[in-house]
């Protein structure tokens, strides 16, 4: 680390060669002799700036986020007398950008959200922003989320967090973010944690961290045996092992009732032999245990299954980071115990129905929050771009575009608030019969929204939309990724159609126009 000193700016503009080059950022001096050869936008552009301010030249072209993490080796003082004009993000911070937050954090009253909501979020917010770079190289490396993450997510609460309250949050957790007491944890902590860790803006590896056990391990407390519960929860909470969730088989997208996989009862009656394959699942590369739909001569179960030498699982390449861990598994004669059943034999689709309600609330959760880094992310963007003369923001179709993506976030925003108050007030499984239906339409909803705020931001960012680094990165990366939100946990289509078909079972016969 280098002294910081204080410096005129006539002393900068003293060094204005190669060999000996400095240049001011927002009255900030960095030291660019030797970084100039290694600078990814070539020297020369670097050099005819040296002795220069260039704080509109740096903002024009790059994310903050990259002199955060030059700043250590190249800045090495600042202007005397001058105070930075550009506010520099801590971890933990909260955005002050218009629509930057959810309504709450933007200094609006709720009816759900209060002083604990806020404190949970901050520490929870500080926590993802500091492995936000190791998440971010992650994602580019295709590299999934290390073991040590897991277990000091685990530690620090936050795996808990994203299963939601339950009685784990009393007789495991011995600590949550922001210190919120135990028995204080609501469906709203639950929501902002979502958000918060999609806010990474690595959909791979966020997904590598959350979209196994977030819905691999509630068929295990909703309907394990008490042994198995009692080993496996605290497991997976602490992060010390990994589960998944595997139903859907390459012959069977969304239509859950005809899987192949099948687990025929030994002569003894002891164990099940499970043959068959799943294809997309989440987690599967690196998971430990799994939570599987099969058949059984009594029809659909749910069976926890362990890894073991029959159960291969083989990456698949997605659109997203190989970070994800998406596996193709074989489960090849796999004997497990019929203690492991999870509900009742041959009445897995109801298990599986009932995990489907929580599972596309909490898409519905990180997509939202995707959306809203990327409406973040335009309107810096359309504030500091110049074009023709003028900033992005000036040009009216601009303006519109920003509109219609705020537009749409609040409205589904603030629906889904209202779907987690109702859950607030219910039982997980009246949760899973009563709002599969409007929660099948708000996912439908948010993922259209999503579809919108994607090619806007694209049109937004122009050429920087399809480039993999630099200023449109998180654009590129939502455009890329939001597909995942419209398809896993049940595609669009059949969110519509389930909506409305849910809507019908409750439909007056005595109602005519
Ligand atoms: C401390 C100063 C600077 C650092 C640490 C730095 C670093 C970087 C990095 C890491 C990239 C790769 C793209 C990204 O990740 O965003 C980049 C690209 C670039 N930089 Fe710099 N840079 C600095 C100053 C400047 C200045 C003053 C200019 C002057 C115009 C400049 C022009 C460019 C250009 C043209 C690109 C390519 C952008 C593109 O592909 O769209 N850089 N720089």
């Amino acid at each position: 680390m280098v002294e910081l000193k204080s410096y005129s700016r006539e002393e900068v503009k003293k060094h204005s060669i190669e060999g000996d080059a400095w240049i001011i950022i927002d009255a900030e001096v960095y030291n660019i002799s030797t970084f100039a050869d290694l600078h990814p936008g070539g020297a020369q552009i670097l050099l005819e700036l040296a002795g220069k301010d260039v704080t509109d030249e740096f903002y024009g072209l790059h994310r903050q986020e990259v002199l955060t993490k030059y700043a250590p080796r190249l800045k090495i003082g600042t202007i005397a007398n001058e105070e930075p004009n550009i506010k520099a993000v801590e971890p933990g911070a909260l955005s002050t950008v218009p629509y930057g937050e959810p309504s709450f954090w933007m200094g609006f009253h709720s009816p759900y959200f209060n002083e604990s909501h806020h404190q949970f979020r901050v520490a929870i917010r500080k926590i993802f922003d500091e492995i936000k770079q190791e998440a971010q190289q992650s994602e580019d490396m295709g590299k999934v989320p290390s073991k040590e993450i897991y277990r000091q997510l685990g530690e620090e609460g936050v795996l808990a967090a994203q299963i939601g309250p339950g009685p784990w949050m009393q007789n495991i957790i011995k600590k949550l973010p922001g210190d919120v007491k135990p028995e204080e944890f609501d469906y709203f902590h639950e929501l902002i944690a979502h958000q918060e860790n999609a806010r990474l803006a690595a959909p791979g590896f966020c997904d590598g961290i959350s979209s196994g056990y977030v819905i691999g391990l509630p068929p295990v407390f909703h309907g394990g045996s008490d042994a198995l519960k009692a080993r496996v929860v605290p497991e997976v909470l602490l992060g010390q092992k990994r589960i998944c969730l595997a139903i859907t088989e390459p012959y069977t997208g969304s239509d859950v009732a005809s899987i192949r996989t099948t687990a025929k009862r030994t002569p003894d009656g002891k164990h099940f032999i499970v043959n068959g394959v799943k294809k997309w699942i989440t987690n599967g590369v690196f998971s430990d245990y799994f939570s599987v739909a099969v058949k059984t001569e009594k029809g659909i179960t749910m069976l926890f299954i362990e890894r073991d030498e029959n159960v291969e699982t083989k990456p698949i390449k997605t659109s997203y980071s190989a970070a994800a861990g998406t596996a193709y598994i074989t489960f090849d004669n796999v004997k497990v115990p019929v203690e492991n059943i999870l509900g009742e034999e041959g009445k897995g689709f109801f298990v599986i129905m009932a995990n489907f309600c929580k599972e596309r609330w909490y898409i519905c959760a990180a997509i939202n929050a995707g959306s809203r880094g990327i409406i973040e992310d335009c309107f810096k963007w359309a504030n500091q771009r110049k074009v023709f003369g003028k900033r992005l923001i000036e040009q009216p179709v601009i303006r519109n575009k920003l509109a219609s993506m705020i537009a749409d976030l609040e409205a589904v925003e603030n629906w889904h608030e209202n779907l987690t108050y109702q859950m607030s007030k219910m039982s997980y499984f009246e949760m899973a019969t009563q709002l599969l239906g409007p929660v099948a339409l708000l996912k439908f909803k948010c993922t259209r929204a999503a579809h919108n705020i994607a090619d806007h931001a694209s049109q937004i960012f122009g050429g920087r939309a399809i480039t993999r680094t630099g200023m449109g990165k998180n654009v590129e990366a939502f455009h890329r990724t939001y597909k995942f939100a419209a398809i896993l946990g049940g595609s669009e289509e059949i969110m519509a159609d389930l909506g409305i078909n849910q809507a019908m079972r409750i439909f007056p016969q005595d109602s005519k126009l």
